[in-house]
Parts: structure tokens; C-alpha cells; sequence
């Protein structure tokens, strides 16, 4: 599905990092279109979660800048930031002995001013992020005695309960058995929003909208998956022959790989 024409929601302009002088993101840019879904892939190494830090505003760039709605990241508060932009990382922190329900309920900070309770609107939004990862039975159980995949879920749902206009997933089927992966993709899909998503799976980046491809610190790449998913490209940048086959019943295409020094 093509959102080209849907607002433009966050804007990377050639934006660089480095870590003590060694370069980690490179003159990278891109944009991003309310409701698309765009895959941030590449090998280990790549820049992926460096990038998706840089486009939330928890590192500032070198150099260029990311825009948030035209305004420049530096120039808004991390409360006004948090309004529009939620990530999910990959380590994300412990959360101790706290429930389920209050690690959720933390999504809605960025809108409370300060002491002030949550509203019933905010309660039905904790609850719907609670039932969109399949944790409603769970509401009530403390974070140290979850299971790492339903660890990975809270964390989605409080990025969910942030209800932001831009969601940055790092790698976030990590941990989860394969319905809770398809379901979460097909939750990530279905909302509204600007979404980024690293991942290592690539039948999963299928199915997003756009493809951008990350290799030694540089996007090489940005496309839809047919126009990137080439095997010329994961010859040159995984290091993999790829083959497409489709499944006879429904005529979807699935990838295979095998690495190169096995062939
Ligand atoms: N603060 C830092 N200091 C030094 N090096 C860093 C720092 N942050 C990232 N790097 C390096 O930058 C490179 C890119 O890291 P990053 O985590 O962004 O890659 P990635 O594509 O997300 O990798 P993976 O797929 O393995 O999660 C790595 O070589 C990493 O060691």
C-alpha cells in the first residue's frame, strides 16, 4: 500500500552519529507517512537501534536533524516528544515488582499534568493497550514473575497506551512464539499510525509497506519489499542466496536462504 500521499509525519535530513569519532550512522534520510509501516532491516551491527534512538530524540545527531511534524526534535520537550513518539527498545528496563496494569498505566505520563489521576478515559485506554497484546489476564501479576515474551508484550502495550502518532518497534518479536509474533505484526498494521520496525525476520518484512536497509552505519536502500528483497541484495549486504517460493495454496511468497559459504 503506497501512503505517499498521507501526511508527512517524522523526517530524518542526512543525519549522522558517531561514537568517540568512530562514525555509527551515516548521512542517513529519510521520511515517514501517517499509516505506513516501514522495516528498518540490516545485519547485526548496522545502525538499526542507533537509528531508531536517533529518530526518537534519545541521541541527538551530529550532524542534520530529525523533524517531527516540521519542528526539529531539539527544539520540543521530551514531554511534547512523548505526546507524538513511543519506542519500544530492545532492552527495555526492569520494572521490579511492579503489576502489569501500573507498568501499562506509566504510557499515559506524558499526558497527565503533574498529580493528577488518571481519568476513566485513561483507564479504558490502559485497558484496550492490555487487551491488544492478549494480557488481560495477566493485568494483575507482577513484572518479575512474567515470562520474557510477556515481558516484550507489556512493554508494546504501554507504547500503545502512549497512543502516539509515530511507534518505533526495535526487533519486538523477539521472545514471542510464532501466533503471538503473527499477531503482533498484524496488530502493528492495523494501527492508524506511522510505525518503524526493526526486524531480523525477513518473511516478516514482507509485510510491511517499505523496506529501508541498513548496512555499515548507511541506508543502502528504501523500497517496497519486492523492490528490495532482491537476491542481488542479500548476496551483497546478509551474505545470503535467497530463493522465493509460493505457497500453493494462497500464492504467498516465502523467502529461503542459504548462506554463501555453503553453496
Ligand atoms: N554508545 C556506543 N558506543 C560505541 N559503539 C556503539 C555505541 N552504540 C552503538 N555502537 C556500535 O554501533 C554499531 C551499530 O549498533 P546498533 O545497535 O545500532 O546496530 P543494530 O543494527 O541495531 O544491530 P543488531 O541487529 O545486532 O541489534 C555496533 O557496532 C555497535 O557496537
Amino acid at each position: 500500500m503506497t501512503h505517499a500521499h498521507a501526511p508527512l509525519l517524522l523526517q530524518a535530513q542526512h543525519i549522522g552519529w558517531r561514537a568517540k569519532g568512530v562514525p555509527i550512522v551515516r548521512d542517513v534520510s529519510i521520511a515517514l507517512h501517517t499509516g505506513e509501516t516501514l522495516g528498518l532491516i540490516g545485519p547485526n551491527g548496522s545502525g538499526k537501534s542507533t537509528l531508531l534512538r536517533l529518530l526518537t530524540g534519545i541521541l541527538a545527531p551530529d550532524q542534520g536533524e530529525v523533524l517531527l511534524h516540521g519542528s526539529p526534535l531539539r527544539h520540543l520537550s521530551r514531554r511534547a516528544i512523548a505526546q507524538q513518539l513511543a519506542l519500544v527498545s530492545q532492552m527495555a528496563e526492569t520494572l521490579d515488582a511492579i503489576q502489569v496494569w501500573d507498568a501499562v498505566e506509566l504510557g499515559r505520563t506524558p499526558w497527565l499534568s503533574a498529580l493528577q489521576p488518571l481519568s476513566p478515559d485513561d483507564h479504558n485506554t490502559v485497558r484496550e493497550a492490555i487487551a491488544a497484546v492478549g494480557l488481560q489476564d495477566k493485568a494483575r501479576s507482577a513484572w518479575n514473575t512474567l515470562s520474557g515474551g510477556e515481558r516484550q508484550r507489556v512493554h508494546i502495550a504501554r507504547a500503545l497506551a502512549q497512543q502516539p502518532r509515530v511507534l518505533l518497534l526495535d526487533e519486538p518479536t523477539n521472545h514471542l512464539d510464532i501466533h503471538q509474533q503473527l499477531s503482533l505484526m498484524q496488530l502493528v498494521q492495523s494501527l492508524p499510525i506511522a510505525k518503524v520496525v526493526a526486524l531480523h525476520d525477513l518473511n516478516q518484512a514482507l509485510l510491511c509497506d517499505r523496506l529501508a536497509v541498513m548496512h555499515q552505519g548507511q541506508l543502502v536502500r528504501v523500497g517496497t519489499p519486492d523492490e528490495v528483497l532482491t537476491p542481488a541484495l542479500l548476496q551483497d549486504i546478509f551474505k545470503v542466496h535467497m530463493r522465493t517460493l509460493i505457497d500453493p495454496l494462497d500464492g504467498t511468497r516465502v523467502l529461503r536462504f542459504q548462506s554463501l559459504s555453503s553453496s
